[in-house]
């Protein structure tokens, strides 16, 4: 049980509340509900008072909490990073040299490399060694401002491999400040044995592996890459229709290569969230936007893989709600880099830097189903924190990649920068 903390900040600059218990969809997006020289009380890891810091410290006693002067200093909900690929074994750095002489992401993927070399070393490693690299990327993470995290399998695509993924994940939570939400993606990619074969292995997920993974409470959520060449419109809906029957809430990595149709897929299930959708279509757009899907955006995958970005501004315009996320994985985006995001929604996609904001906290939250806990400071809400070093929520994408973040509360208690004890 992590601890959980009484802590009062005060004098914020900006207190950047990201107000809200949903997510935002559209022109909702640009409103931030920021007080100027604000202050927040957190008790036992709940945010307890939110407001000007005069009338706060009339109501509350410095002497009974743990106080941090933010003076010029901007403070922000914690960032809510709702897609990753965090845990996992080995690296591609040889295939990043592959894509930048030009072979394509899904031509190394045809012929065994890709994701399926991430299944090989995933496999081969121990679970002190997943656990032990995925602590160190979470690290990374909460310097940067993170304080949830979504995780998912996808590189066992076994039973055994796919339970130790999950496993580890889970024994991550337990330790590191960073919360993490699991998601089972056992249909990440198609091994060699089972090419042609696709719907017998989606009968072994739905038949063998989720029933124990619902049962084990490993994760809670169930995603498919629903691709050209790798799973079918029609085989992810049946995985997907299985695994809300479980109790699985949905994703889709969807519309990334091709035009699919995952959008409208996620539309038609009821999916949380539909991510990527580089491809996407006007009408799946539409019906994302109806349904209440959240539409994830990765630009780090987009430029990395030198593709197209996801139409971002065009969404927004639509009424969606756009969460934007890192994708950190071992292949197709090897980043933890949240002023990165920032900076290429921001610069290449159209997105103020106002509505980024709102897609990395309660828009994230909202990924993952999670709106009403997190995402924003509001009370109620775990107290989870970004103090920045600047005064205003501005200094993020304009110091271009490089982090702003000075501390990180979570469950009200400092755990960034980490205070060793002499
Ligand atoms: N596109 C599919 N899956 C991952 C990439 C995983 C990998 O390349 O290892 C993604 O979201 O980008
Ligand atoms: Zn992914």
């Amino acid at each position: 049980m992590m601890k959980k903390g009484n802590l009062l900040i005060k004098n914020a600059a900006e207190l950047v509340t990201c107000s809200g218990f949903r997510a935002k969809k559209g022109k909702e997006m640009s409103d931030l509900q920021i007080i100027l020289d604000g202050a927040v009380v957190i008790e036992e890891g709940i945010i307890k008072a939110v407001g000007k810091t005069e009338e706060i410290l009339k109501q509350y006693s410095e002497e009974n909490y743990e106080v941090i002067d933010a003076s010029n200093k901007a403070v922000l909900p914690g960032f809510v990073d709702s897609h990753t690929h965090f845990l996992f074994g080995g690296y591609r750095a040889e295939e990043f040299s592959w894509r930048l002489r030009g072979d394509s992401y899904m031509d190394i993927m045809e012929r065994g490399g890709g994701i399926l070399s991430s299944v090989k070393a995933t496999k081969e490693a121990t679970k002190e060694e997943l656990f032990e690299s995925a602590m160190k990327r979470l690290d990374c993470m909460l310097s940067f401002g993170v304080t949830t995290v979504e995780g998912k399998s996808g590189y066992g695509l076994d039973y055994d491999t796919e339970m130790k993924q999950l496993e580890v994940m889970k024994e991550v939570d337990a330790v590191h400040p960073i919360d993490v939400v699991s998601t089972f993606l056992g249909a990440h990619a198609v091994p060699k044995e089972y090419k042609g074969k696709e719907d017998i292995l989606i009968d072994f997920f739905i038949e063998k592996v989720m029933p124990d993974v619902a049962e084990r409470k490993l994760a809670e959520f169930c995603d498919v890459f629903c691709e050209d060449k790798v799973f079918s419109i029609e085989q992810s809906r049946r995985l997907l229709t299985k695994a809300k029957e479980m109790g699985f809430k949905i994703k889709l990595h969807a519309d990334e290569i091709v035009p699919l149709g995952g959008a409208e897929l996620a539309a038609e299930l009821g999916a949380i969230s539909a991510d990527h959708l580089l491809q996407a279509s006007d009408q799946g757009i539409r019906d994302m936007e109806k349904a209440g899907v959240v539409a994830t955006l990765l630009p780090g995958t987009a430029f990395s893989l030198k593709e197209e970005f996801a139409r971002g501004r065009y969404m927004i315009d639509q009424n969606c709600a756009v969460a934007l996320a890192t994708d950190l994985n071992p292949g197709s985006c090897f980043t933890e880099s949240i002023p990165l995001i920032f900076a290429l929604a921001t610069l290449y996609m159209g997105i103020t830097t106002e509505e980024a904001l709102t897609a990395l906290t309660i828009n994230g939250a909202a990924a993952v189903d999670r709106a009403d806990k997190i995402g924003s400071i509001d009370i109620g809400k775990q107290g989870d924190i970004v103090i920045l070093e600047f005064p205003s929520y501005k200094y993020i994408p304009y110091h271009i990649g490089v982090s702003t973040v000075e501390k990180v509360v979570k469950d009200g208690v400092v755990v960034f920068p980490k205070i060793e004890k002499v």
